[in-house]
């Protein structure tokens, strides 16, 4: 009998396996392969291509750059390609219009990079990514944001005046002492502003605030969400 975990597991290769079936273009030469712990099975499928010294694979960060070259696949930059085919990363949580969070795995910014240089971007997630509505409501500890480390107080003070109820300065926990530093050299903050009435407007306003690199609101950005359920089936939210 499958664990909760092991079904977590197999949902989140299913839904990789399925998005890379469906969409890998066959022409692809520039592919962008994104972060997390589903992403891994993203590179896993995309290294079982025959083709895959035809096109590079472009990082949205340190793992997802050791993913594309564990799996002998060719390593690309941004800044060489920065028209990329198709992008595949994982998300925090979807709402039903596609809008997502992104952040948790601290790579939001270099994923935001890499999914607006993509002409298409597809998402894969397990069923627990799954909002019934609007962001905010899965996905409980907050927006993340990525900020210049010193402009973190002056942020935190103008997000609690925003509204958000808790706004965190993720820290490395037991790994490291002191605030989680992301690939960028850079600090994230984790704002909670509850349910997200309207992603595009809460993105702007933050996004204004200086200090601000970049949100984890991807807002309709994604063209198509692959989750993994439990049963085992793989559901589609297409734009
Ligand atoms: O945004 C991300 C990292 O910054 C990840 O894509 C997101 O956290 C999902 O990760 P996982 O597939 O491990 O649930």
């Amino acid at each position: 009998m499958s664990t909760g975990a092991s079904l977590v597991e197999k949902a989140k290769k299913s839904a990789a396996y399925q998005a890379v079936d469906e969409n890998f273009p066959e022409n692809a030469k520039v592919v962008g392969v994104g972060s997390g712990s589903t992403v891994i099975y993203v590179a896993e499928r995309i290294g079982q291509l025959k083709n895959k010294e035809s096109f590079v694979c472009i990082p949205t960060g340190f793992q997802s750059k050791q993913l594309i070259i564990d799996n002998g696949l060719r390593l690309g930059t941004i800044e060489q390609y920065p028209e990329v085919d198709i992008a595949f990363d994982g998300a925090d949580e979807v709402d039903t219009e596609l809008n997502l969070i992104k952040g948790g795995g601290a790579c939001l910014f270099q994923e935001k990079l890499v999914a607006a240089a993509a002409s298409k971007f597809v998402v894969v997630a397990d069923f627990r990514k799954r909002s019934p509505s609007k962001l905010g409501i899965q996905w409980r500890k907050g927006i993340p944001i990525e900020i210049v480390p010193c402009a973190y107080a002056k942020v935190i003070k103008e997000l609690k005046s925003m509204g958000a109820t808790t706004v965190d300065l993720r820290q490395g926990g037991s790994a490291k002492a002191g605030p989680v530093v992301t690939d960028n050299n850079n600090f994230l903050i984790d704002a909670d502003f509850g349910e997200v009435a309207d992603p595009a407007k809460l993105h702007t306003d933050i996004k204004q605030l200086v200090g601000v690199v970049e949100t984890g609101l991807f807002v309709q950005m994604a063209d198509k969400t692959y989750f993994g359920e439990e049963s085992g089936d793989v559901k589609c939210w297409s734009k």
